[in-house]
């Protein structure tokens, strides 16, 4: 069996005295595909917030309990932007930044200090590889990426976070914003890459659920509910509230 990359154990977390996830306890396996599912509101974006401790942020947020990555607490680590750059996120509207195609993807590798000209040149092209974007843009690199359509956009956020080599990438419903031709192109891709990465996904789209995720992970109202393999779920659930879910009675 793969190895743990993150153990959850006993996790609360509080916006003020708002209880948004109630001793959650779950193992993210290495590689492969786990996707948090549940209705709106129960809790999906706070926990895979928490895993690259991006709640840290909000003012008012407060966490109980311990998220181990690879053995180590993540509250005890010092430095942030490595820790980021193992665990990197992808967001649910595209986010380019105001710059380049290429500038784009060698931002986070000017960040962890790649300054030699080819050494950029190199990792951006293989990021873009990886992405299956490369082709699309190899003639357009110095044009702002904001030009790129919306699904462009998001692999380009892809190939950005994989830039940096990451060990996790998060992502948080990064097809929601897409027509279905992009989306499939995404999910495409985060099956080739969860050969080689392991991915974290919030998704409301059961479809999508089942069409790529290897685990999934149940919520309702900030507690976890079940979890195991996806298809082994959406066949027989165990408890009521994901056959509610399941059939479209909740969410
Ligand atoms: N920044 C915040 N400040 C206060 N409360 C918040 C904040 N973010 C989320 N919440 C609350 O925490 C709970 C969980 O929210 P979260 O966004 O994690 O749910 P979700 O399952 O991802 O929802 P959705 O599917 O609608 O995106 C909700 O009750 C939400 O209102």
């Amino acid at each position: 069996m793969s190895e743990v990359v993150f153990e959850i154990k006993n996790l609360y977390a509080f916006y003020n005295d708002h209880c948004a996830l109630q001793n959650v306890n779950l193992k993210i396996r290495e590689k492969g595909i786990t996707a948090i599912m549940g209705p709106s509101g129960c809790g999906k974006s706070t926990l895979l917030r928490c895993l690259n401790r991006l709640n840290d942020l909000i003012v008012g947020f407060s966490l109980k309990g311990q998220i181990l990555f690879r053995g180590q607490d993540i509250y005890r680590i010092k430095d942030l932007t490595e820790y980021r750059r193992r665990v990197t996120m992808v967001f649910q509207k595209p986010n380019p930044f105001p710059m380049s195609i290429f500038d784009n993807i060698a931002y986070g590798l000017r960040i962890h200090g790649v300054t030699k000209k080819s050494i950029l040149r190199e990792k951006v092209e293989q990021a873009l590889r990886m992405a299956a974007l490369w082709d699309e843009v190899k003639d357009k690199l110095k044009k702002p990426a904001v030009q790129l359509s919306g699904g462009q956009q998001q692999r380009l956020c892809i190939a950005r976070a994989l830039a940096v080599e990451p060990e996790v990438l998060l992502l948080d419903e990064p097809t929601s914003a897409l027509d279905p031709i992009a989306t499939t192109k995404i999910e495409r891709l985060l099956e080739e890459l969860a050969q080689q990465y392991t991915v974290v996904i919030v998704t409301h789209s059961m479809g999508q659920a089942l069409r790529i995720s290897d685990e999934v992970v149940f919520l309702y109202e900030g507690r976890l509910i079940e979890n195991g393999e996806t298809s082994a779920i959406v066949k027989m659930p165990r408890h009521e509230v994901t056959k509610q879910f399941l059939t479209g009675k909740i969410g």
